[in-house]
């Protein structure tokens, strides 16, 4: 009894006086844990897990190590811990997780992933070659191409909604979004009654859904059996999508393109990196994978879109305040582009307030070598979970969390974001699809605004799953009420 209640006493001060700079790290604390699943039983109970890294947050402190079944982890709450983790020590924590599954995904090697893979110069190559694609800066040729492409997909998308009935909008999404990425990185477009673009699009999406879950078996070995089918499913899906991109979306391309000229796409960049240096940091293969993740980042686009729409069904008065600024701003003649964006801060800022509703976790670090967070001892190879939930449902960091109010994101009339808001992680391993994310999403919200209001499909409740981007196949469906 006396150790336990000297072990509290520890506690208690390591909780309140984590070591000094250049002092040496402390332990981090650590609640009792069960043999064989250590602390997997701390997650049980909780919708989303990073509530149960809340609760331990604020019952042990803002770093606790975890034994999750085999996987050494550590929780990390607050913000000023968190951005230690993710850019002041950013380079000690720039791994990703070894979880079995990612590794089945990528054909037996989770390196050929742009996200789940460890820091390399391969991936510094790959994200260095990837920016100027996804990051389109303003008034640049590239940057028109693009408000052009997303304003053709969106009246796509509207004239595939038929007035007043119960529309089924994912798949709609999907396609259309497919598209302005397809087009966007690789001069393709698809025809959305075509069955194998169907196919591809839906495969991307369960495997959307599929790296977007997490397993017991993740932390278990032993369970891993249970994936098994599943897994064999998903890798069928992989090789369908690689065959299509192979032959439907490269075709002779590689063949064709000569090394000495300027790259027309993102296809192409990869093409003349591989081509045009052929000891550089990838070859085909690996431009191969980073290709398909990069346009089956749609499927985030249009999973989160979803959420959106189910946000705005349950509040008329976002909804109101959206139509008048496109109202005031655009008219109902002209379509709406993202070249209105910078005029209409309101609907930039719900589309901020649905990220941050949705709480999407900032996907697991690794420890790369021995560190310290906050002062306390991180051991090489352990697993990080950054508590992106408390960063953005916290009652201490937010006026009333629960709540859908675009309003908080405003001060006369601009967009602020405060310095707790971090939905796209940070740091080198940062999201390098969130630039597609405001403006796809800018483009879609605002055309189905300017043209109708989304209101509820016959019996359909709305309850937005979050902690999570990714929506079940089966989901939502909505009525839209032409203005
Ligand atoms: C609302 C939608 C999205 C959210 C909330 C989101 C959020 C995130 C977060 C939190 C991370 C981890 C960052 C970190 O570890 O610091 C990430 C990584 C990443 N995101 Fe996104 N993302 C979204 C959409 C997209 C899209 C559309 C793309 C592709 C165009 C994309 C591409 C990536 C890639 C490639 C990484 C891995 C980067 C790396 O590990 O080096 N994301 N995203």
């Amino acid at each position: 009894a006396i150790a336990a209640t000297r072990g509290l006493a520890d506690e208690k001060r390591r909780r309140k006086a984590p070591a000094d700079a250049g002092a040496a790290p402390l332990e981090p604390p650590t609640p009792p844990r069960l043999p064989v699943i250590g602390h997997l039983h701390l997650l049980a109970g909780y919708d989303v897990p990073y509530k149960a890294f809340s609760a331990l947050g604020a019952r042990l402190g803002a770093v606790v190590r975890l034994q999750l079944g085999a996987v050494k982890c550590v929780v990390v709450n607050g913000q000023k811990n968190i951005r230690e983790g993710l850019v002041t020590k950013g380079s000690h924590f720039d791994s990703r997780p070894n979880f079995d599954r990612y590794q089945q995904l990528f054909d037996g090697n989770k390196e050929n992933s742009l996200a789940f893979c460890d820091w390399s110069d391969t991936q510094k190559a790959r994200r260095d070659m990837l920016r100027s694609h996804t990051f389109p800066r303003a008034f640049t040729n590239s940057f028109v191409a693009l408000e052009n492409l997303i304003s053709r997909e969106t009246l796509r998308m509207l004239a595939q909604v038929t007035p007043g009935e119960d529309v089924e909008l994912k798949p709609i999404l999907a396609k259309n979004c497919a598209n302005i990425f397809f087009a966007h990185f690789c001069s393709k477009r698809f025809d959305v009654d075509d069955a194998r673009f169907g196919d591809l699009v839906q495969n991307f999406d369960e495997i959307f859904y599929e790296v977007n879950q997490g397993y017991a078996a993740d932390f278990l070995p032993f369970l891993r059996p249970l994936l098994k089918r599943n897994m064999a499913r998903m890798r069928g899906l992989t090789r369908d999508i690689r065959r299509f991109v192979e032959e439907e979306v490269v075709g002779e391309r590689y063949e064709l393109f000569d090394a000495e000229d300027e790259p027309a796409d993102y296809v192409e960049s990869l093409i003349k990196h591989v081509k045009g240096s052929p000891t550089g940091e990838f070859d085909w293969n690996t431009a191969l994978f980073a290709l398909e993740d990069i346009v089956g980042g749609h499927s985030a686009v249009s999973n989160f879109l979803m959420k959106v729409f189910g946000f705005l069904v349950n509040e008329p008065r976002v909804q109101r305040r959206i139509q008048e600024e496109i109202d005031e701003n655009v008219g109902r003649d002209k379509h709406i582009t993202i070249g209105d964006r910078k005029a209409m801060p309101y609907t930039e800022a719900a589309i901020y307030e649905a990220i941050r509703m949705i709480a999407s976790p900032i996907v697991p670090r690794v420890a790369n070598r021995d560190s310290s967070i906050n002062g306390y001892k991180i051991e090489k190879g352990s697993v990080i979970f950054m508590n992106n939930y408390e960063l953005n449902m916290s009652e201490e960091l937010w006026e009333r969390p629960k709540e859908f109010l675009p309003e908080r994101f405003l001060k006369d009339g601009n967009v602020v974001k405060p310095e707790h808001f971090l939905p796209f992680g940070g740091g080198r391993r940062s999201c390098l699809g969130y630039r597609m994310v405001q403006l796809v999403s800018f483009g879609v919200v605002g055309g189905f605004l300017q043209n109708f209001t989304v209101a509820p499909a016959q019996g359909e409740l709305y309850k937005v799953p979050v902690g999570s981007l990714a929506l079940k196949k089966d989901t939502f469906k909505f009525k839209f009420v032409k203005r």
